[in-house]
């Protein structure tokens, strides 16, 4: 039959033997709002639903007992004290978010060049880890890998004459590594886009005998300005100096993203990752298309921040935007999502059943 949006050329006579003067219905075969007509009938066509599986929830660490201090630039998060997180880890739990991504907002007095604080097996983030592992075994815990909490100048690795050196700070980025799985953490995440990192870390995990530790390899990181919020809540925004465009990526690029992808995996990643989110819903469909990997994105603080404030205006309906674009990272190929709506989204999650 020769169809061609409308009914098929051979039914037309018969369909319109009134001539269509008494009708003003359309010549219509395929209507596909027909699908769209009920809930139940919109629940039979649905392609991609979101669980709570498919998050991960990040929180911010700061040093204290019972403290809870607001994120300025991202309503409704706070900066948490160990025994707070330990909390949220089991409000996690509960909500059975597989996973949470812990970071550390350093004291200043402790951030110098060579970020050393961040290889202290007992620093703030080696705490955290160890107090929710103590008492909530099967929660799943991710670290961040970079050294931009720790350092004076905000940048994630060392600088030399203005530098960002990459095999120097690949030696540091394994020994934090390190300290993080021994500490309990169970997957590492190097954020730091230096070359050859993922390598490195693999063999320093492998060679220490933690051969269980997943590596999440952010391997399509692009230089953003969606960070801004995340810079504030770690305490980097002020001290950071010039921008992070030689090691992160140009936002204009999509091939280049495979091809660091595809260098991270060949590297050992066991998982990948696309950042920001949203703005990039293409690359994570590239990625998850070519690779068949376990793919997640990173809805980041910029867009958190974008959807809270315009909530907290009452410019849209949060809960609405914060569903749908959750979903979006599903329907582009996403199998999870760290994002800073996780409770709140498992809550309504689970309120739906
Ligand atoms: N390397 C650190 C790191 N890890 C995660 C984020 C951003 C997360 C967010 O904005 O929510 C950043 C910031 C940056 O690269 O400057
Ligand atoms: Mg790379």
């Amino acid at each position: 039959m020769a169809i061609k949006y409308g009914r098929p050329i051979e039914l037309r006579e018969v369909s319109r033997k009134d001539g269509g003067a008494a009708s003003p219905a359309l010549d219509l075969t395929v209507r596909p709002r027909r699908n769209r007509k009920a809930e139940w009938a919109r629940r039979m066509v649905r392609e991609n639903v979101l669980t709570t599986d498919d998050l991960i929830w990040p929180l911010f660490l700061i040093d204290g007992h019972n403290k809870r201090e607001q994120v300025a630039s991202m309503p409704g998060v706070d900066r948490l004290s160990v025994d707070q997180a330990v909390r949220e880890a089991e409000r996690a739990m509960k909500l059975t978010i597989p996973c949470i991504a812990l970071f550390p907002y350093t004291d200043p007095s402790l951030r110098d060049e060579e970020g050393s604080e961040a290889t202290n097996p007992n620093n703030l983030v080696c705490q955290a880890v160890r107090a929710i592992k103590k008492e909530f075994p099967e929660i799943g815990i991710l670290c961040d890998v970079a050294l931009d909490p720790f350092t004076s100048h905000g940048h994630d690795g060392l600088i030399s004459d203005g530098k960002i050196l990459n095999d120097e700070t690949v030696a540091v980025l394994v020994r934090q590594a390190l300290v993080q799985s021994e500490a309990g953490c169970d997957i590492i995440a190097p954020s730091d886009m230096m070359d050859g990192r993922v390598a490195a870390i693999r063999e320093g995990l492998d060679r220490a005998g933690l051969l269980d530790v997943q590596i999440m390899a952010y391997a399509a990181k692009y230089a953003s300005a969606f960070y801004g919020p995340f810079r504030d809540a770690i305490g980097s925004a002020k001290t950071l100096t010039g921008d992070k465009r030689t090691y992160q990526m140009d936002s204009a690029n999509t091939d280049e993203a495979l091809r660091e992808v595809e260098l991270d995996i060949a590297e050992g990643a066991d998982m990948v990752m696309v950042k920001p989110g949203m703005p990039y819903l293409d690359v994570v469909r590239r990625v998850k298309d070519t690779f068949a990997m376990p793919t997640f994105a990173y809805q980041v603080s910029g867009e958190y921040a974008m959807i809270a404030a315009a909530a907290n205006n009452g410019w849209l309906d949060g809960e609405r935007a914060m569903m749908e674009s959750l979903l979006a990272f599903k329907r582009a190929g996403a199998d999870g999502v760290l994002s800073y709506f996780a409770p709140k989204a498992a809550e309504k999650l689970r309120a739906q059943g």
